[in-house]
């Protein structure tokens, strides 16, 4: 059996998505989700000049020899473009070969671990209030973890709020970047606030996440953890921008608050020295930006080793490809922690059919062979790209920050 044809697929149905379709010569196809947001069409660069034209005549059922081609053949290795790249090509391949087996991809990795896989949801709101609303809705949807992001006084625009009441967050939108402007003291001020009163009003059952996006130093991270700890979060996400691992040494110096990160990274090497030191609890690298689900195994299976769970990247730049393929990972791995959840718009699940299912917090794999995610091609040409890009963000003073 030879790789007949491979195309990229870029539809925009509410926001961008690159898709990756590979045909065999005896038709059966995979997709893969190589959605990089914000830089969307250098990943189709990649794949269309680089990747595209080696795959054709290959063994579609050689999943790793082809990771290990465009990995180590690339001789410029990792990378959150060639990663994304790889991604969707192995996404593809697991895809093909769950339909030439006849099974679902969680059958192929290992069978369950469990019949449904814990999410979690985004409640945001301009203040507390707002933000408490929301926790409720969500709640009442049967969520047993959500995260909490308000606005801050003080601050124009904050991570993870939504623009207008009820409206989803949807942070790339200006053709250029917007400016968004922080202060880390109203910041730090201002959050352990938001952790009490979602405490007070809904009591310890609820798993309560954060997400700090980067935003602040070590020492600063230390101080929200340890003033968190009464709160009992589930994770603080992201507190500290993490190319030095180090970072988070220091920091586990200080506090028994959970430290998830991950959501940039795009290899083993990003958090081996993570896990290695059991400075983090929850990994979140996603499918598509950390080399598909080859890549992922081994990251999960290190892991695991050392007590850290998983807590997949599951934003709505994700497309429903790379989400459908992480449920079945989800069901499978051993070490699973939790799986984050933004709907996707109706749109976007048009273009994309799957077996997936949301049910009482949860989701429910499905039994279609493969990952159960398809692309309806002629729903995703209604919907062309539109060039779109995430913020940046500058103290009062102008310095630009990390957003
Ligand atoms: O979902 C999250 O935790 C995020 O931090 C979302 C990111 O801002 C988003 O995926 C950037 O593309
Ligand atoms: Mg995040």
């Amino acid at each position: 059996m030879k790789i007949k044809d491979a195309y990229v697929i870029v539809t925009s149905p509410g926001r961008n998505f690159v898709t990756l379709k590979i045909v065999t010569d005896e038709g059966v196809h995979g997709i893969g989700d190589a959605t990089l947001n914000g830089r969307e069409m250098a990943v189709v660069a990649y794949l269309e000049e680089h990747v595209i034209p080696a795959l054709v005549g290959r063994d579609p059922q050689r999943i790793e020899d082809t990771w290990q081609y465009l990995y180590r053949g690339a001789y410029w290795r990792r990378g959150p473009v060639t990663m994304s790249a790889i991604a969707a090509v192995d996404m593809a391949l697991w895809d093909i070969k769950g339909k030439l087996a006849g099974l679902p991809l969680y059958q192929l990795l290992g069978g369950k671990s469990r019949e449904r896989v814990m999410t979690y949801s985004h409640a945001t709101g301009s203040d507390i209030a707002a933000c408490l609303d929301e926790v409720a809705r969500h709640v009442e949807q049967g969520y047993r973890a959500v995260r909490v992001q308000s606005g801050i006084p003080g601050i124009q625009s904050t991570y993870g709020v939504a623009k207008r009441p009820g409206e989803r967050y949807e942070p790339a939108d200006a053709k250029l970047p917007a400016e968004h402007d922080w202060n880390t003291a109203r910041y730090l001020n201002h959050a352990p606030k938001l952790f009490a009163a979602v405490r007070e009003r809904f009591g310890d059952d609820l798993h309560v996440l954060h997400d700090v996006h980067h935003r602040l130093t070590p020492i600063e991270a230390a101080r929200l953890g340890k003033e968190a700890e009464p709160y009992k979060l589930f994770w603080l996400e992201d507190c500290v921008p993490a190319e030095n691992q180090q970072s988070f040494k220091l920091i586990r110096q200080h506090t028994t608050t959970p430290l998830a990160v991950g959501e940039v990274f795009n290899s083993i090497h990003d958090c081996r020295e993570l896990i290695e030191n059991q400075w983090i609890d929850y990994i979140r690298a996603s499918l598509t930006h950390a080399g598909g689900i080859t890549a992922m195994r081994r990251i999960a299976d290190l892991a695991g080793l050392y007590h850290v769970r998983t807590g997949f990247h599951g934003p709505t730049d994700l497309s429903p490809v790379c989400l459908g393929a992480a449920v079945h990972f989800d069901t499978w791995v051993p070490n699973f922690g939790i799986q984050e959840h933004m709907p996707h718009e109706t749109r976007t699940d048009e273009v994309f059919p799957h077996d997936y299912r949301f049910e009482d917090g949860h989701f429910i794999v499905g039994e279609t062979p493969g990952h159960g995610v398809d692309i309806d091609e002629k729903a995703a040409a209604r919907f062309p790209y539109q060039p779109a890009s995430l913020p940046v963000n500058r103290l009062e003073d102008g310095t630009l920050w990390h957003w």
